[in-house]
């Protein structure tokens, strides 16, 4: 451990996947490291998911964290600084305002909650609390993704953005999944938009525009959505923008293809490769003879930027990110809220 860095130490919520990747990814190994983690407990609905959790992807952790059948535990344990949550949407509002009563910092996954309304009362929690909290959306913390924006936005690469399209698309198999799945289940926030085309609406939003939250320029919207058993399987919005225009799709019924954003611009355009939530490479093209391409390596998964940062906040004292601001997070929810209000899906959340 470096002693220099400053050191957080992370309570689990949930043992699915998403909170396997994100502990794995703490562990990794790194050169380019800024804050020292340590999970110093997980919290799962059974002390048994919780202890299999630990043994399968925490055995090389040091100290091994405690194990907790129930989440109330994890917030009250004094060892812990920040709670991360990695259960299904759905329930985020309420293991966020949970976390933050008992004074813990969070970092809360994607979609941060069903709709806008949930994410204030959230901030408003925290605010009053005076704790941190932050949505993981973890794209936007990638080096690649900080390149790509200082590239389009400062340096102009190709000149002025007219339009962006972007795309996440992958087969989940939703037709043979039960009710008790989280991407099947509308009362656990299924459905495209939330789950994977908050990835493709963040890359139109980045590209499109500079400004962040309430600095941001608010687009029109046209949008529609395919449902299947009540929640959105492929959802598609246009942003207008005075001059420039996005193009934002997902699909949960088919397999995507990368590229999976193109931006144009007025002297060139740009091609982003990898998984929409994960990008690995961008090229420029300026002309036949003019593409240049950055690839960008990586350790592990790249959760751990997402997770120096609110090290580093917190560290600093701070209540907010300032590349995922709560503004921005709202702002997020707000678009994809009416992107539902035009394509049809509903929430038990959404007000009547
Ligand atoms: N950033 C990224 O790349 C990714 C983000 N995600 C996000 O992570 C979150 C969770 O997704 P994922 O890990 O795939 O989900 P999983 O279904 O794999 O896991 C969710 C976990 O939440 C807990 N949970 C509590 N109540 C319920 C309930 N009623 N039904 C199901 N699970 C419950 C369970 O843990 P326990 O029993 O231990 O309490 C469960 O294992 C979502 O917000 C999703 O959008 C997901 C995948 C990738
Ligand atoms: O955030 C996500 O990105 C990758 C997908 O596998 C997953 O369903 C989604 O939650």
């Amino acid at each position: 451990m470096a002693a220099e860095l400053p050191t957080v130490r992370w309570g689990i919520i949930a043992t699915g996947l998403i909170s396997s990747w994100f502990v794995k990814d703490l562990m990794v190994e790194r050169t380019d490291k800024r804050a020292n983690h340590i999970i110093k407990a997980v919290g799962s609905s059974s002390q048994q998911k919780g202890t299999e959790f630990v043994q399968k992807h925490l055995s090389a952790a040091s100290p091994i964290p405690v194990i907790y059948g129930s989440y109330e535990e994890v917030y009250n344990d004094p060892n812990v600084d920040v709670v991360y949550i990695g259960t299904p949407h759905a329930f985020h509002k309420q293991n966020c305002l949970d976390a933050i009563k008992h004074g813990k910092h969070v970092l809360c996954e994607k979609a941060f909650t069903i709709n806008s309304a949930e994410a204030r009362e959230v901030f408003e929690a925290a605010k009053e609390k005076g704790v941190f909290v932050m949505e993981a959306m973890w794209t936007r913390f990638f080096p690649l993704t900080r390149k790509l924006l200082t590239l389009l936005h400062s340096e102009k690469v190709i000149g002025d953005v007219r339009r962006v399209f972007c795309d996440f698309a992958m087969d989940q198999k939703i037709a043979s999944l039960g009710p008790e799945s989280r991407l099947k289940n509308p009362a656990l926030g299924a459905g495209s938009l939330l789950d994977i085309g908050i990835y493709s609406l963040t890359w139109a939003l980045l590209c499109l525009d500079t400004g962040l939250g309430e600095q941001a320029e608010k687009p029109k919207i046209a949008a529609m959505q395919t449902l299947i058993d009540e929640i959105d399987t492929t959802s598609s919005a246009l942003l207008l923008y005075p001059g420039r225009q996005g193009v934002v799709t997902c699909s949960t019924l088919v397999k995507g293809r990368s590229p999976f954003c193109r931006i144009e611009g007025s002297e060139g355009s740009i091609e982003i490769e990898g998984f929409t939530s994960c990008p690995q490479a961008f090229t420029i093209h300026k002309g036949d003879n003019d593409t240049k391409k950055y690839e960008f390596e990586k350790p592990g998964m790249g959760f751990f930027w997402e997770a120096d940062a609110v090290a580093l906040d917190i560290t600093a004292g701070k209540t907010q990110d300032n590349i995922m601001p709560w503004s921005e997070t709202v702002r997020v929810l707000e678009i994809m809220d009416e992107i539902r209000r035009q394509g049809g899906a509903k929430f038990p959340q959404d007000a009547a």
